[in-house]
């Protein structure tokens, strides 16, 4: 099954970063998520309901952004995607997580995680 519900350039300020100065501010984070999901029943019955709905998803990933502090992108990135797949029931995902102000130099450094859920059996 090769459905992808996705979101590009999601943005959302989070305290995060290392150093004490980063403790005391928001920093801009960027999100790009696939998340694998059989899109035929959503289109069959055009039922909201049956989608996973990006628009609670991003919601959910810009409050998780506002209420957590971290200090590796690496730590936010994966108890993000460890709630997604547990709020949301999703099987899979791809999170790519920028920090866009990190380093003058570049136009973003940051991560790229994929992600399944892990099944009881
Ligand atoms: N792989 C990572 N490298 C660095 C991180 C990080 O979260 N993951 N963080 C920092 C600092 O917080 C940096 O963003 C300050 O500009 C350095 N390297």
């Amino acid at each position: 099954m090769n459905d992808l519900v996705f979101i590009e350039g999601l943005t959302a300020q989070a305290v995060i970063g290392v150093y004490d100065w980063e403790k005391v501010i928001k920093q801009e984070l960027v999100f790009d998520l696939e998340m694998e999901h059989d899109n035929r029943e959503p289109a069959q019955t055009d039922d909201l309901s049956k989608t996973l709905d990006y628009e609670a998803i991003s919601n959910f990933i810009i409050a998780f952004c506002a209420e957590r502090t971290f200090e590796l992108i690496e730590t936010l990135a994966e108890h993000l995607a460890d709630e997604l797949i547990k709020v949301f029931d999703i099987n899979a995902l791809v999170m790519t997580l920028r920090k866009p102000g990190a380093i003058k130099a570049a136009r973003a450094v940051g991560v790229k995680i994929a992600r399944k859920k892990v099944s009881a059996y």
